[in-house]
């Protein structure tokens, strides 16, 4: 099995293609990211990433890890903007792709089309558990999708959900440990469960 992008020959053949980087927060999604962007950057390919300019929790500019760490970014308001930037350039990243405008899956199929290799990483699932933005559409036109986990901070088991532990019903809220914890099915089945149970339901 071929973990991760390290099929070498995909990976430095300047060929156009979608990778998408899917999973709950703390999944190292940023991560991934970051190590395949670095890893064209000392093929001497031409890198441009870029970020929703809302995602302000880290940095105004960098895409940056939970565990700090980080690389240079645009902030975009849309999609849109990204076919401005691209002109010249062999790899796209893009990070928190949840929170762009559904263009952002023409943009992705137009950049590849073109020769340029895409690597998106955002959340599959919102809070509620529900698709989120254009993710599910980007995993559909993907040439490959890695789905990462997180360890469920209640049982220690792999984690695919993002529970939301205050209290807010809007599907954007910005936040870290404080505001959401990763947890397995069984464990955010639990967690909802109580949620329901404090609210009266
Ligand atoms: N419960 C957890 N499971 C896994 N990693 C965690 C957890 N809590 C914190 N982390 C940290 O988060 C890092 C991943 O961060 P990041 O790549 O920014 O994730 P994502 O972009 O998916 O939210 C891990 O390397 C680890 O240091
Ligand atoms: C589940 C969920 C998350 N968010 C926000 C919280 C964070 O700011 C980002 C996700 O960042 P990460 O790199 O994946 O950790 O998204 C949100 O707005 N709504 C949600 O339902
Ligand atoms: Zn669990």
């Amino acid at each position: 099995m071929v973990l991760f992008s390290e099929d070498h020959i995909q990976e430095t053949k300047r060929r156009g293609r979608i990778e998408v980087i899917c999973g709950s927060m703390f999944s190292g999604k940023t991560e991934e990211l970051i190590r395949r962007l670095k890893r064209a950057k000392f093929a001497k390919q031409r890198v441009e990433i870029f970020k929703p300019a809302i995602d302000t929790r880290y940095s105004e500019a960098d895409v940056v890890s939970h565990d700090s760490h980080s690389i240079a970014s645009t902030p975009i308001d849309s999609s849109a903007s990204i076919l401005l930037f691209t002109s010249e350039i062999d790899v796209v990243g893009i990070d928190e792709a949840q929170f762009f405008d559904s263009g952002l899956i023409d943009v992705c199929n137009q950049l590849a089309n073109n020769g340029i290799r895409v690597i998106i990483a955002g959340l599959d699932m919102d809070f509620r558990g529900i698709p989120f933005g254009p993710m599910p559409g980007l995993c559909a036109i993907a040439d490959e999708v890695s789905k990462v986990h997180a360890i469920c901070v209640k049982c220690g088991q792999l984690a695919s959900f993002s529970h939301r532990t205050v209290k807010n019903d809007k599907q954007v809220l910005l936040g870290e440990t404080e505001e959401y914890e990763p947890l397995c099915r069984e464990c955010y089945q639990q967690a909802i469960q109580a949620d329901q149970k404090e609210n009266g339901h």
